[in-house]
């Protein structure tokens, strides 16, 4: 559902097309003559404040120091304070209720993603393709310091010979003497090092795809695990863009990082080391510029980071979105939602944009002042080096050479920078990913009881519960409850009275917050999971069938390997076999996404065979016929007749017109136990709740 300040924005988006303009427009007002991109980067608008941090930004000394080394820094430092006062308040509480969504509350601090970067992304690279790659870009990291010195000496001995052929004559040089030796030894240093960096490449290459594929794989099994609690405070499309999109992202950190750090720190030391070799003085000018380097370095990275994370925070929104929609299209449309889920949408993915633009705004002025410092740099050393070409302190040859070791070392120090930098970002920005990985789920499906035998008995006692993050909102007070083999117990109530949460709570979705419920006298805390569930066959309201073949969806059910004979037989139990046969492809009919190809009667029924080829002993039919009309509901109560047979059932209803020939009535109001007993003995009170739902309920022909 659009709120209302979101219908109020739709609406007014929608009257002004140009409204990206209208934006800018707005961001030049606030911000006097700031750049508008790098205003609109800042306009947030509540989810990206959440993340900017305003508190650390606006109490960072960074952004309160006078001494800005340029006149952009010192408008966006200025700019961006304001902007943090003005979100501060806002961040800080949407910052706490997305921690408290996660769950853990915990701060995706560096130093703990960089613990779990090494224990969880690192242990997932292929090691030996990692470490021959590193092996290899050594060894180019060795041959490019050696071809500026060939190349230094081959322009000297030319020079020598050049010297000599003029003032001694051709016949004094051989030429081919000379040039050979060098120009093969250079000829050779190159080709070996386009080779190694060929081999490097797909080595590097290999060991990324293969870490972001495990990676994937990986926190998926995790997330497929996590407790359904976990998913109340989720929303999946904000999971799956994590899944994808920050998974590549920490692959292609380390890849990036692997692939460059050391060949990156090997250049920067062994060209600074060559250059001091060559000619210190001229060294030290070249080099001068390091620590403002360094400087503009650390800031912009620690800035990129927090950019990173609203750019991740508002792309996984935007996804939810797409998701969403998509996903419900045919809701959308019957509702004419299209244009507001549009502009919804583009509210999001324009909130995305905004700060890739501010980034790209810091980036370049980063890049440009690097720029520009070290072309300063080169007219200095080029003038100083001359100087000293002419006065004899320093030869051509060595020039050459020298001018190489100053591009190796910017080559390093550039590599090392852009690592540092992609590093903060990508670890500030994929903190949570990290920690989704990492999460264990509160319920495991590891370890517990498997009794060799299940009889079906089943018992609440004293059973209450509040869902988590809403514990003082208690749903089940005290319930308690004894089903014996093969009864039938019905749960009745007005919508809210806690029918589905019992249903929630017998497939441990949740656990009771006080109380016990046991199977055949076992807590159910005490079983494994995944035996307790295999128990228990569950037919939803609105069955969930995968666009898979409907072989598969009823073999879902089973254990792995059900024979076609098996999936049949069970077909025809659920009075499906005889419709599935009618379908175009039979039984490799794919229902489309959620079933839209099939009837909600004959879904039902595909759940019902899913529910019989796993022969449960525990049964929880979730108000499976109330959605069908009477001719589908006899059809599928057949099924469901069928299906119960020697189980323990539970069926979770509102129409009387299914729970009559239960064993038990439990008559739930506000989570509490009001009545309990058979329908006869129910009906017998005439002032009983049961009896007043039964006057005004509508007895369908099952009742007569
Ligand atoms: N995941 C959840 N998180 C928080 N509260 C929940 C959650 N699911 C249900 N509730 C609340 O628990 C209470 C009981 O809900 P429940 O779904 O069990 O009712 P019900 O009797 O099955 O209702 P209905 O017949 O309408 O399905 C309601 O107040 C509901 O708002």
């Amino acid at each position: 559902m659009m709120t209302d300040s979101r219908g109020d924005r739709a609406r007014e988006l929608l009257r002004a097309p140009g409204h990206d303009q209208e934006l800018q427009e707005n961001s030049h007002q606030a911000n006097g003559s700031y750049p508008a991109e790098a205003t609109n980067g800042l306009a947030f608008h509540g989810i990206s404040a959440m993340q900017l941090e305003g508190e650390r930004l606006s109490s960072d000394p960074m952004w309160t120091r006078s001494n800005c080394w340029s006149l952009s820094y010192m408008r966006m430092h200025n700019m961006l304070l304001e902007k943090a006062a003005e979100i501060q308040a806002e961040g800080q509480q949407q910052r706490q209720d997305h921690d408290d969504r996660i769950g853990q509350g915990e701060e995706a601090t560096i130093s703990g993603s960089l613990r779990l970067l090494k224990k969880e992304v690192f242990s997932l690279c292929p090691m030996h393709f990692l470490i021959t790659g590193l092996v290899i870009s050594m060894v180019l990291t060795l041959l490019s310091f050696l071809v500026p010195f060939v190349q230094g000496r081959l322009v000297d001995e030319a020079l020598q010979a050049a010297a000599t052929y003029k003032n001694e004559g051709p016949d004094a040089v051989d030429i081919r003497a000379v040039l050979t030796p060098p120009i093969s030894l250079l000829a050779a240093l190159m080709f070996s090092s386009y080779f190694c960096e060929i081999i490097v490449g797909i080595l590097f290459a290999i060991c990324g795809h293969t870490t972001v594929t495990r990676l994937r794989i990986k926190l998926f099994r995790n997330l497929t695990d996590q407790e359904i609690g976990f998913y109340d405070a989720h929303v999946s499309g904000e999971l799956s863009s994590r899944l994808i999109n920050d998974s590549a992202a920490l692959s292609s950190l380390t890849q990036f990082a692997t692939q460059t750090l050391l060949g990156s720190a090997v250049k920067f030391s062994g060209s600074l080391l060559a250059m001091y070799a060559t000619h210190p003085q001229l060294a030290l000018v070249a080099t001068v510029i390091t620590p403002l380097s360094l400087m503009l370095v650390k800031r912009t990275g620690r800035t990129v980071g927090h950019y990173g994370t609203v750019q991740n925070y508002a792309m996984s929104k935007a996804n939810g979105v797409a998701i969403e929609v998509l996903g419900s299209i045919r809701t959308v449309q019957s509702n004419v939602g299209e244009q507001h889920e549009a502009v919804y949408f583009m509210d999001r993915l324009n909130s995305y944009l905004r700060i890739i633009k501010a980034t790209v705004y810091l980036e370049t002025v980063l890049r440009f002042t690097q720029y520009g410092l070290s072309k300063t740099r080169d007219v200095v050393v080029l003038a100083l080096a001359m100087h000293q070409v002419i006065t004899g302190g320093m030869t051509i040859g060595q020039y050459t050479a020298f001018a190489q070791y100053v591009a190796l070392y910017e080559d390093g120090f550039k590599s090392l920078a852009d690592i540092w930098i992609n590093f903060k970002q990508t670890i500030t920005s994929t903190g949570k990913f990290l920690q989704l990985l990492m999460r264990r789920p509160q319920v495991s499906f590891e370890g517990g009881l498997v009794p060799p035998t299940c009889r079906g008995h089943v018992a609440l006692q004293d059973v209450s519960f509040a869902y988590p993050g809403r514990s003082e909102h208690m749903v089940l007070s005290k319930v308690s409850l004894d089903a014996r083999p093969g009864d039938i117990v019905a749960l009745v109530g007005e919508s809210g009275a806690g029918k589905s949460t019992v249903g929630r709570l017998l497939l441990r979705h949740y656990d009771p917050t006080s109380g016990r419920i046991t199977l055949d006298g076992q807590s159910f805390s005490s079983l494994n999971l995944r035996w307790l569930r295999a128990q228990i066959g569950f037919v939803e309201q609105e069955p969930v069938l995968f666009d898979r073949s409907i072989s598969d969806n009823i073999a879902y059910g089973s254990a792995r390997g059900a024979s076609f004979d098996a999936i049949q037989d069970a077909a025809r139990r659920a009075n499906a076999h005889d419709f599935i046969m009618g379908l175009a492809d039979g039984y490799e009919t794919h229902p489309g996404e959620r079933a839209s190809r099939i009837s909600g009667g004959q879904k039902q029924r595909v759940a019902i065979a899913r529910a019989v080829i796993r022969d449960p002993k525990l049964l929880l039919l979730d108000e499976a016929t109330s959605a069908l009309d009477s001719e589908n509901e006899h059809i599928v109560q057949k099924a469901l007749d069928e299906l119960m047979k020697g189980k323990t059932t539970f069926i979770i209803a509102h129409r009387l017109s299914t729970v009559v020939r239960s064993t038990r009535i439990l008559v739930l109001d506000k989570g509490r136990v009001l009545e309990q007993g058979s329908h006869d003995e129910l009906v017998a009170d005439e002032t009983s709740r049961y009896s007043s739902f039964m006057r005004h309920q509508i007895v369908s022909p099952l009742l007569s």
